[in-house]
Formats: C-alpha cells, structure tokens, sequence
C-alpha cells in the first residue's frame, strides 16, 4: 500500500501504556522476557510484541487487502460472510451493530480462513475474490504461517505457566483440524464522525489475536477504570492480546479485555484506517471450559471465583457453536432488538 505521510499519533488524550515483549527472546527461553508476558496476559491481556519478523509480510497484507478494498461492491458481495454465523469471506461496513441499540458498524474487511491459507489452492472452506487469490502463495499462506508460529510459541508459554501437560493447548488450536483461525484485513473510511464507533466494545471471540495498525483508535476499558483509553500504534511493534478461549481454557488466569475502535485522534483521523490482524483460534470441535483436570493451577482458580463467573467461564459448548453465536448475533440481518446484541457477547461481564 503506497503509505502516504501520516501525522503523528497526538500526545493529548488517554493513552494506556502496554508491556513490550521481545519475541526473539521468548523463542529463545528467556525466563525474564517470559515472566514479562505472563504478567501482560494475566493483568490486561495486551502488550506490544517486538522483534516479530513480520513486517514485510504485513505490508504485502495491506496491498492485498487495498486491492480487495478497491474491486466494486458488487464484486466483493459475491463473497459476503452471510447471515449464519459464518466469518469467513467479506463484511460490508453496516453488517454489524457496534452495540445493545443496533448503531451500524463503519469497517469493512476480508477474512482468509487459515484453512483455506494452508490447503491452497485446494479450497478448504469457501471461495475468495481474485485479488486474494492472487496473493495467497505470496502473502496470505506466509503471514498464516508466520502468525501460527508465533501464537503456538505463545501458547506453549503459557501451557507451561498453566501448568498443564506438554502440548495440551497446542493440540487444541491444531493446524489440522478446521477452526475459526483467521486472517482479518480491516478497512475503516478517513473522516468518521469523532462520536462514532468503527467496531462496538468487544472481547476477541478466540485465543490469540495478533494485530497491525498504523494510526490509533483501538482503545481499551482497563479492569477497574471508567474511561476508555487509547493504544497507540508503535512502528514494528504488534499488538498482541488474548481472546476469550484462553480465558475460558485458563479459569479466568489469562484476561480478555474489552477493547473497541473509534476513528484515529487528531488529524490522524482525516485518513483511511488500516488493520491486519490473525486470530487464533480453538479446532472446531474443542470444548470450551477450564482445564481444571488438566491443571491443578486452574482448578485452584476456578474454586475462588464467584458462581456467576464460573458460570459465564463456562459455557460448555464447542468453539464452532461459541463462534458461530457470536457472529451471527451481531449480524444486522439477525437483529430483532437488544436482546440479539446480548446473545453476540463472550467474557465482557455487563461492561459492553
Ligand atoms: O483495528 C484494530 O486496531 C482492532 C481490531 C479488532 O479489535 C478486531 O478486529 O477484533
Ligand atoms: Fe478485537
């Protein structure tokens, strides 16, 4: 994408500052660099990954996603999520509701199931507009990839951390079976009205998501705080944040916060916003509940928790029904009046 010049994220509003985590280090083992991504995914559930080795790959993301952007409307509805409960394939901007009043959401995106990335060109799950096509074997299966391999070496962290046998969340987000993992290319129009949600308060649907954004408004409802507050962008620096399968999976021990997306501050906010993100995701048939067998840490935790939220942590049903709820309830199309935004929420406790 032919980045113009784009001003500076502004130094006046809320800014809440997240860990920096380096990646090399933690392939390497690094015990104090681990500790420091233990303590990000326990408290917010956000910190910067540094070190990534991904930006190349981002880049040629954006192009992918700029060229998608760029086909006609009717084009890019030939392969429209739809109404089911699907995420896969293209959302218009107003597909979804942004919160319990039915507000219009203002971004559009391409979602590229990891299944389809990897299985290439078998189609795996469904079929993409050309311009996808045409970058999977440069761009999309090699940011799949990429992305898998960082979030796994995250999740092995934390396996361990968790105490839970070797390989246990690792098995539950296979390569191999299908799943809800995701690449996500986000495009939200320059001059947004400022009082305007791009994307409603949510917590992420999966277990790891690892984003790219230039210009700010993502922000983030810390726990205990009553005001939204920015995370600003940082060059080469990913966001990284846990979703709510590793909540559930955890007992609660790995924090999935709410987080929404309003336009960019400042004069950052008279450009296009771009966003590329890969979701991780549990295989379909995985059963989302705390490990509590597998791991004597989360049983421990699960006993101290209120019923209520051992209930909301427990849901007992596949990842494919969790996700499928979710999105099919923030579906427009669907909507019959509050109670269907309600019925899209996860782990947001009341607070979204
Ligand atoms: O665009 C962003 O910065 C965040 C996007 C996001 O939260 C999402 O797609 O779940
Ligand atoms: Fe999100």
């Amino acid at each position: 994408m032919p980045v113009a010049a784009q001003p500076e994220f502004p130094t006046n509003v809320p800014t809440h500052p997240l860990l920096v985590v380096d990646y090399e280090l933690i392939k390497k083992g690094d015990e104090k660099e681990i500790n420091v991504l233990w303590e990000a995914a326990t408290s917010l559930g956000f910190w910067y990954l540094k070190d990534h080795g991904c930006d190349k790959l981002v880049a040629a993301m954006f192009d992918m996603g700029a060229e998608t952007m760029e086909l006609p409307l009717e084009e890019k509805m030939k392969y429209e999520q739809g109404d089911d409960g699907s995420s896969f394939g293209y959302k218009f901007a107003g597909a979804n509701a942004v919160d319990a009043s039915g507000e219009l959401d203002k971004i559009e995106f391409i979602n590229i199931a990891k299944d389809d990335a990897l299985q290439w060109p078998k189609e795996a799950r469904r079929s993409y507009p050309s311009t996808v096509n045409a970058r999977m074997e440069s761009a999309i299966t090699p940011f799949v990839n990429e992305s898998i391999a960082i979030n796994d070496t995250i999740m092995g962290v934390f396996n361990a951390k968790l105490g839970l046998p070797e390989g246990t969340l690792q098995e539950l987000h296979s390569r191999e079976e299908f799943s809800g993992s995701e690449a996500r290319t986000i495009k939200a129009p320059k001059n947004l009205p400022q009082d305007r949600m791009a994307i409603g308060a949510h917590t992420d649907f999966g277990s790891l998501s690892f984003l790219h954004n230039r210009l700010g408004g993502l922000q983030v409802l810390p726990p205990g705080v009553q005001e939204w507050q920015y995370i600003k962008p940082i060059p080469g620096h990913a966001i990284c944040n846990v979703g709510d399968a590793l909540a559930l999976f955890s007992g609660g021990i790995l924090r999935s916060n709410i987080h929404r997306v309003i336009p960019p501050p400042g004069s950052q906010a008279n450009f296009e916003r771009w966003s590329q993100v890969f979701f991780t995701r549990p295989g379909n048939s995985a059963i989302l509940r705390p490990l509590s067998e597998e791991s004597a840490l989360i049983a421990e935790a699960v006993s101290k928790l209120p019923e209520e939220r051992k209930a909301t942590l427990n849901p007992g049903v596949t990842s494919y029904d969790w996700f499928t709820r979710r999105i099919k309830n923030q579906r427009t199309k669907n909507r019959e009046g509050p109670q269907t935004w309600m019925a899209s929420r996860g782990t947001e406790q009341g607070r979204a």
